[in-house]
């Protein structure tokens, strides 16, 4: 495969971090940031200590915090914005991007105000369809892909031929195996929706409570991530693949993962501003338990799990009280109708 000219926006965990793949692959990185000590530090020192510290970061990157330098002779444009973010930056890139350059992004999140998947966002500020946008996603910490450890993740757009390009520049037979999908509504809600789950996790860990409790969280959080991402028009067998069960189990289960920390920390009595503030990384479970909830409802999805952890974060809910109300629900059958799954399309013929 031809080396290509790739843009990275912004310089994170993840943004660094997928950047040394691409590099490692042998394409020439352009990584923006808004921090010119960070520009500095990466251009000069080879690491980004505030975020990967002990990474030694490869020459093929180099650090702007220009974004029209970034962006404008690349072929491919990689947004790792936190979702918070993402409107804005995708703003400021816009007018200076290639008409023929691949969009991707590997964010993990809703937009707050508008319920809108990032892909939808990146579609709107860059004038694309949004058919020709690729998610990245999976089970994949930042700290683990410097390291180089074996990593699996997932490609998705609606025309598949563009996830087959971001295939190719990611996929290396050394530790960074790609697959591809067409569901990208699939692959983007539960790559969202896992860090809700993440953050029960974490608090279920930080009660004392065992592996049982975990495994619990962990499949029925699965079924309520499957019923919410079948009535928004995923295929429900993707939650069975890499951007749902696989990150469920590696957020759920890591303590790399920010969402589980947060989890945990809640779980001690801190309040929700004193844990974001002492993680200094993005959470984005926590704006996405807000988001889900407000999906769930106009969905007209049940989902027990993002209903108390909605109740803990917002709501004052003690973490007990929860896991009360939890294991204190009517009794049930295990294998529900997936909702919507007679109108879904991925279900048909
Ligand atoms: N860290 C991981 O291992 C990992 C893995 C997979 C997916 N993700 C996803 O990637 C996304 C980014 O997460 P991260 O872990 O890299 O976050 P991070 O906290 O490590 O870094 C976020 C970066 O965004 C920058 N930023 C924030 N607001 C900005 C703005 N308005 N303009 C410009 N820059 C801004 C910050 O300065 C920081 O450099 C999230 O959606 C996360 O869920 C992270
Ligand atoms: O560290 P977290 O909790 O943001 O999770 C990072 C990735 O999404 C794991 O796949």
């Amino acid at each position: 495969m031809a080396y290509k000219k790739i843009a990275v926006i912004v310089a994170g965990s993840w943004g660094t971090a997928l950047s040394r793949v691409l590099a490692d692959n042998g394409h020439q990185v352009k990584l923006w940031t808004r921090n010119p000590v960070q520009a500095d530090e990466i251009n000069n020192e080879r690491r980004n200590g505030k975020f990967l510290p002990g990474a030694v970061l490869p020459k093929g990157i180099t650090a702007t915090t220009d974004i029209s330098d970034a962006v404008k002779d690349a072929e491919a444009v990689l947004f790792v914005a936190p979702s918070s973010a993402m409107r804005e930056v995708a703003r400021q890139a816009s007018s200076y991007i290639r008409k023929d350059a691949l969009i991707i992004h590997a964010t993990k999140g809703f937009e707050s105000d508008t319920l809108k998947r990032m892909s939808t966002v990146l579609a709107e500020e860059l004038a694309r369809p949004e058919d020709e946008v690729v998610v990245l996603s999976g089970p994949s910490h930042a700290e683990e892909v410097v390291d180089r450890h074996p990593t699996t993740i997932v490609v998705a757009s609606k025309e598949i031929g563009c996830a087959e390009t971001a295939q190719d520049l990611f996929m290396n037979d050394a530790y960074f195996r790609v697959y591809t999908n067409p569901d990208l509504i699939g692959v983007e809600t539960a790559g969202a929706i896992k860090n809700i789950i993440a953050l029960g996790a974490g608090l279920s860990d930080g009660l004392g409570f065992g592996d049982n409790a975990k495994a619990a969280l962990i499949t029925r959080g699965l079924a309520e991530i499957a019923r919410l991402g079948a009535a928004m028009g995923a295929n429900p067998l993707t939650f069975a693949g890499l951007a749902g069960v696989g990150d469920l189990i590696v957020t759920c289960t890591s303590q790399h993962s920010r969402n589980w920390r947060a989890g945990s920390m809640l779980a001690q009595g801190l309040p929700l501003t004193d844990v974001l503030e002492r993680m200094g990384m993005v959470v984005e479970g926590v704006r996405t338990t807000k988001s889900a909830h407000v999906l769930a409802a106009r969905h007209n999805v049940e989902m027990p799990i993002t209903d108390q952890l909605y109740a803990v974060l917002f709501e004052g809910l003690s973490p007990d009280k929860a896991v009360g109300a939890l294991m204190g629900r009517v009794r049930t059958h295990e294998i529900e109708e997936i909702a919507s799954a007679s109108r879904n399309k991925w279900l048909k013929g």
